[in-house]
């Protein structure tokens, strides 16, 4: 599988590195709206970085998007209007309904997929059956060190609200609170607070249902590329890839 990666930060980096030897997928074509990054990382990973997105659309099997929820308004519609799949990273975009909607409405037409990864949380399959029966409430609770969420704070609740308000205020930070919404088909409640003693990206979770209750706690090590980021969310887009060519699906 031919693949072409949007954005080429900090997930692009791992995933990099995490399929450098995997023999089925070959991460090709490099695209960034800054070249040098496009470039740089073409040169780690061999492959070609292009200023063509339509030309690495053409060109690759499936697209990841690892840029920003503003590059997949961008750049998704067309990618599968050419029938080709997409990995969506920037899950806050699909927040939006009109959004969600559309690309699902194109990406049937065309015969692509939208896989979104588990991200930087744990407890997605947990909540996909939870919502099979009755759910109550869902809860995120996020908290990150002032450096991973952009300030030089004091411990404080910087959000407290629905998440569809959450990734419109923290469009890049919160894109775990958008897969959750989906998930349950709620617009779950978020709470986000700054804490200058902790090093870690921690998203604790609280599901209360028909089917009982859970709570999923995931204290994750920031990339060293771009703190807001968790190494997990690259991870789940890593182990996505590798599962489309499975046969036994867990
Ligand atoms: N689903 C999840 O659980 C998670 C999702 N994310 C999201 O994944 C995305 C990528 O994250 P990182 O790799 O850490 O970001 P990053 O900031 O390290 O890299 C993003 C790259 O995309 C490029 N870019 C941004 N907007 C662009 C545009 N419109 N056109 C072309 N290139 C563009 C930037 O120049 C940059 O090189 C972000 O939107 C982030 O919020 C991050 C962590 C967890
Ligand atoms: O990586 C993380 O810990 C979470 C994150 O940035 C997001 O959900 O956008």
């Amino acid at each position: 599988m031919i693949v072409g990666i949007l954005g080429c930060g900090s997930i692009a980096n791992i995933l990099i590195n995490e399929l450098k030897d995997d023999e089925d997928i070959k991460l090709k074509y490099f695209y960034d709206n800054d070249i040098e990054q496009s470039k740089k990382l073409a040169k780690i990973a061999d492959g070609i970085a292009t200023d063509n997105f339509e030309l690495m659309v053409d060109k690759s099997d499936l697209i990841i998007e690892a840029a920003s929820p503003r590059a997949v308004g961008l750049f998704i519609e067309n990618t599968l209007k050419k029938g080709k799949s997409v990995v969506i990273m920037s899950v806050g975009y699909l927040m939006d309904v009109n959004n969600r909607k559309n690309l699902e409405r194109i990406a049937k037409k065309n015969n692509a997929q939208i896989y979104l990864p588990s991200g930087a949380i744990v407890g997605l399959d947990g909540l996909k059956a939870a919502s099979i029966g009755k759910i109550e409430s869902v809860t995120l609770t996020t908290r990150k060190s002032p450096r991973s969420i952009g300030s030089n704070g004091k411990k404080e609740i910087i959000f407290d609200g629905k998440a569809s308000e959450a990734v419109k205020i923290f469009p890049t930070n919160i894109n775990v609170a958008a897969a959750l919404s989906i998930a349950s088909n709620m617009d779950i409640n978020v709470k986000i607070i700054i804490d200058p003693e902790i090093n870690r990206n921690i998203h604790e979770v609280h599901v209360k249902g028909e089917f009982g209750s859970f709570t999923s706690k995931t204290e994750n090590v920031p990339s060293n590329i771009n703190p807001k980021t968790s190494v997990l969310a690259a991870y789940s887009a890593v182990n996505l890839l590798k599962s489309l060519n499975k046969t036994i699906h867990i």
